[in-house]
């Protein structure tokens, strides 16, 4: 099968590489579709995130969703010719993480693309049949595999508990930000602002519908959150842009009593933040890591047309083509890029 293998910082070899055995409770999954994270970016540019170092030949992309050609001996629900979308992070099941369902904080959770496992640049996954989401008919294989990172968006809105009538500030937009502002919406949140310093991201977002874009590259962000709620301050402030300056920013655009959740990961582990204005004004801040039991959920916002992701994709590439393709996904302008099997 052919399979996208990153042996060096910025170098991919194509491989001809033997079909995947399949597990009693695997399927065998022909993919159709995979996003280009900014994770598979860093990696391909990189070679490493943090302490996650690319030791020896990886198999990228973990957005992704194709065609079930081949079940396991003990599989239940699913069948060939089943259209799926695959969650890319298989925990244990076992710990107490898993046990709690919080099973994206399993320390033995095998996620693809992250070394050392393998991703889904390849023509087939065996994949366990549990963490393998049945698309249904109106839901195409690229929301399929944006599920991912909508995923995301879902696990930040819940941990910002947003609700309705909320109003949620985001920093950042990129695909992770604006998948926050799709689940804010989703959620109930009535006003949705987004802030980024690429004029062209903002643009974009404004697009989309949300109500107030702001360049903080020159605007100021406490005083233009102000004047959008009156000087209360945003109920919801998402962080989805690892920038420090932006981190820091986040309680000037918090109200009172209102929620910071963090998901951009900064370069830096540790960033100045202004514990006493935390204290003084109340204000909860939650981390939000990656995410659990949201596909069904995402699936759902999918098939119901609440949520649009498929407007995020700026060009979809072949496997063969994957060198152009993060070249492209690398340019400051572009949201999101998808390798695409059925352009072969
Ligand atoms: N916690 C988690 O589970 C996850 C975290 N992430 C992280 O979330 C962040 C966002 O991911 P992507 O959208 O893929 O990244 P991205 O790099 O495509 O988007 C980030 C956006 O932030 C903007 N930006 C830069 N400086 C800014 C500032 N000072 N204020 C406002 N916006 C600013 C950029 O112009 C860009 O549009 C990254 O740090 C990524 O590593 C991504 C996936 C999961
Ligand atoms: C941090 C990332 O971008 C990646 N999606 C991951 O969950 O590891």
């Amino acid at each position: 099968m052919r399979t996208a293998v990153l042996v060096e910082p910025m170098e991919f070899e194509l491989q001809d590489r033997g079909r995947p055995t399949l597990g009693p409770d695997e399927v065998l999954v022909a993919i159709r579709d995979v996003g280009i994270c900014g994770s598979d970016v860093h990696y391909y540019e990189h070679g490493r995130i943090g302490d996650y170092v690319v030791e020896d030949p990886l198999v990228l992309g973990h957005e992704s969703a194709g065609d079930v050609v081949e079940v396991g001996d003990d599989v239940t629900g699913l069948e060939a010719g089943d259209r799926v979308a695959l969650e890319p992070g298989v925990p244990c099941r076992r710990c107490a993480h898993c046990k709690r369902g919080e099973y994206h904080l399993c320390e033995s959770v095998e996620f693809m693309a992250t070394p050392p496992h393998d991703g889904a640049f390849a023509e087939y996954v065996a994949w366990p049949a549990d963490f393998a989401y049945k698309l249904p008919e109106t839901v195409s294989t690229v929301e399929g595999a944006l599920c991912e990172p909508l995923s995301v968006g879902i696990h930040a809105a819940r941990r910002g508990d947003v609700g309705t009538g909320d109003t949620v500030l985001v920093t950042g937009a990129g695909p992770i930000g604006l998948m926050v502002a799709e689940a804010a919406r989703a959620a109930g949140a009535t006003d949705v602002i987004i802030t980024d310093i690429v004029p062209e991201k903002l643009e974009f977002a404004r697009a989309r519908g949300v109500d107030r874009a702001i360049n903080v590259a020159g605007t100021d962000l406490e005083t233009a959150v102000d004047e959008y709620t009156d000087g209360v301050g945003a109920d919801v402030v998402v962080e989805a842009s690892g920038a420090e300056p932006s981190i820091r920013s986040t309680l000037d655009g918090v109200c009172r009593g209102g929620t910071v959740v963090l998901v951009g990961l900064s370069d830096e582990a540790e960033v100045p933040f202004d514990v006493l204005e935390v204290i003084d004004n109340e204000i909860d801040v939650h981390g939000s890591f990656r995410y659990a039991n949201t596909y069904s959920a995402a699936i759902d916002l999918l098939a119901d047309g609440v949520v649009d992701v498929e407007g995020m994709v700026d060009f979809r590439s072949s496997l063969e083509n994957v060198d152009d393709a993060f070249g492209r996904a690398m340019e400051p302008t572009v949201i999101k890029g998808i390798i695409s099997f059925d352009d072969d």
